[in-house]
């Protein structure tokens, strides 16, 4: 269990949102965080995942604090996935997935036979087998997207934090990935929570969804969430309507 214990997010004494009640993440479930532009989503991924911009609370895994986690045994339990180009461009495909399995290498951090199987098995499954020998800096946006996903998953861990990890992809792959990341979620029993601006995929895909909106974070099935009316109220738009079916719109 992930769990976010009154936690208030920031920067410096300002803050930008609080979580309503303390909740938890289970593994097996996908949730989706929402919410309008600037309202806080992106600020509570990082709270989870590393611990930043948080003014007061707590975030807890397995019963245990996050700050008394080392990194090696945090980055075997959660991993991150945010498209920023903040590692070396020089490395292969290959090589940033190989990395990803450090914290289970011994203390040479050989990669093993298990390891390179895991790797080819992702590869094949996220459709980057082809790219495995191109650098980072050759790939587009897309491709990026899908290897920064990939990496993830080789990494092996309970759960899995990603900030709008569909962004820069293609419809068809969008969707796939989302169906593909549901599935990975149940049979491997997974916690999957991602912030995300596909409102409809969203709604469909992720059993869980915690809502952003003026302030307060706020963690809801899909029925309860779809059948208040606090998602026209956090999207507002005399061209879109949002009831228990989902949403709909005016064109
Ligand atoms: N480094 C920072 N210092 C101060 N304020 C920041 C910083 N980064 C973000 N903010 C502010 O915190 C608020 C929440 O930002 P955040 O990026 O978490 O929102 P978001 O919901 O992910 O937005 P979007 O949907 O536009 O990506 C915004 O008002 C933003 O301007």
């Amino acid at each position: 269990m992930l769990v976010a214990q009154d936690l208030h997010i920031g920067y410096g004494s300002c803050e930008v949102a609080r979580t309503v009640g303390d909740f938890a993440f289970a593994k097996a479930n996908l949730t989706a965080i929402i919410g309008g532009n600037g309202m806080g989503k992106s600020t509570f991924l990082r709270a989870l995942a590393y611990g930043n911009h948080k003014i007061s609370g707590n975030v807890i895994l397995d019963n245990k604090l996050r700050q008394n986690y080392s990194d090696v045994e945090w980055s075997r339990k959660v991993a991150v996935v945010i498209t920023q180009r903040e590692f070396s461009h020089h490395l292969t495909v290959k090589e940033l997935l190989e990395l990803s399995r450090i914290p289970y290498s011994n203390f040479m951090a050989k990669i093993s036979e298990v390891d390179n199987e895991i790797i080819q098995k992702i590869s094949t499954d996220f459709q980057i087998s082809t790219l495995l020998d191109r650098r980072l800096h050759s790939l587009s946006d897309g491709q990026l997207q899908r290897v920064l996903i990939a990496r993830a998953l080789v990494q092996d861990t309970d759960f899995i934090l990603m900030d709008e990890p569909t962004s820069h992809l293609d419809l068809n792959f969008k969707i796939d990935l989302l169906h593909q990341l549901k599935e990975v979620c149940l049979t491997n029993k997974k916690g999957i929570i991602f912030c995300t601006h596909e409102l409809e995929m969203a709604l469909h895909l992720a059993n869980e969804l915690v809502t952003i909106h003026k302030g307060s974070i706020v963690k809801h099935t899909r029925q309860e969430l779809l059948s208040s009316n606090l998602l026209n109220k956090m999207f507002p738009s005399s061209k879109l309507n949002f009831d228990e079916n989902g949403v709909s719109y005016k064109w």
